[in-house]
């Protein structure tokens, strides 16, 4: 309801977006070490969903294996869900994979809030093939083959970049060069929040 909602308004939002394997979870891992906010990944949430056996873990499931995007009511859902149990401590939130279209970031300002920073995690596409080709050795990611990887990065390029340009136009995108190693893009992710008031 809505005493909920009051308490996540002055926490600061910050969506983290980029290609499938560019670094979005690799720099959050860092921004909560560093900076304490919360992170709740739309892909780690459905997942977990995915794991319990639900009915609806096993749609979710489905989905996610052919590299396609879940409903949006679902996976707003969730992440707010997530973002309420964790309003009374949280500084900050670090929104991971969403949005992915440009109609999620209009969902979410309508139901939840505003976000004060977009956070670009950019890499070039066989950078993003090769790495998501090797974390698929050892993550036991339905999704991390090379007919689904190419799938995700279709549909990043048609669906989710449109969302960089239109927050671009609200001046708050940070692009960070994800081609660095993970401390050089940390430096970069570092200067990005600290420019945040
Ligand atoms: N800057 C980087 N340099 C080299 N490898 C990276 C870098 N960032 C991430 N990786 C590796 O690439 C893979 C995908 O990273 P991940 O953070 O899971 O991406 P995403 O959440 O965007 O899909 C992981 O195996 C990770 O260790
Ligand atoms: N915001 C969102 N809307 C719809 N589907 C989503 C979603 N976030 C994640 N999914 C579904 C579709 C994705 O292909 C899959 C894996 O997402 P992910 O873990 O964020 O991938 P990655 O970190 O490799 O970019 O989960
Ligand atoms: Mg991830």
């Amino acid at each position: 309801g809505h005493a909920d909602l009051d308490k996540i308004k002055d926490a600061k939002i910050i969506f983290v977006v980029g290609g499938p394997g560019s670094g979005k979870g690799t720099q959050c891992e860092r921004i909560v070490a560093k900076y304490g906010y919360t992170h709740l990944s739309s892909g780690d949430l459905l997942r977990a969903e995915v794991a319990s056996g639900s009915d609806r873990g096993k749609q979710l499931q489905a989905i996610m294996q052919k590299g396609e995007l879940v409903p949006l009511d679902t996976v707003l859902d969730m992440i707010k869900d997530a973002m309420i149990a964790k309003a009374d401590v949280s500084k900050g939130f670090l929104i991971d994979g969403y949005p992915r279209e440009v109609k999620q970031g209009e969902e979410f300002e309508k139901k939840i809030g505003k976000p004060c920073l977009l956070l670009y995690v950019d890499a070039k596409s066989e950078t993003m093939v090769k790495r998501l080709l090797k974390r698929g050795e050892t993550s036991g990611r339905s999704d991390d083959n090379e007919e689904t990887i190419k799938k995700r990065l279709d549909l990043y390029y048609k669906a989710t970049e449109p969302v960089i340009a239109f927050y671009e136009s609200r001046g708050i995108v940070k692009k960070v060069d994800s081609e660095l190693p993970v401390d050089e893009v940390f430096v970069q992710v570092s200067q990005a929040i600290d420019s945040l008031k």
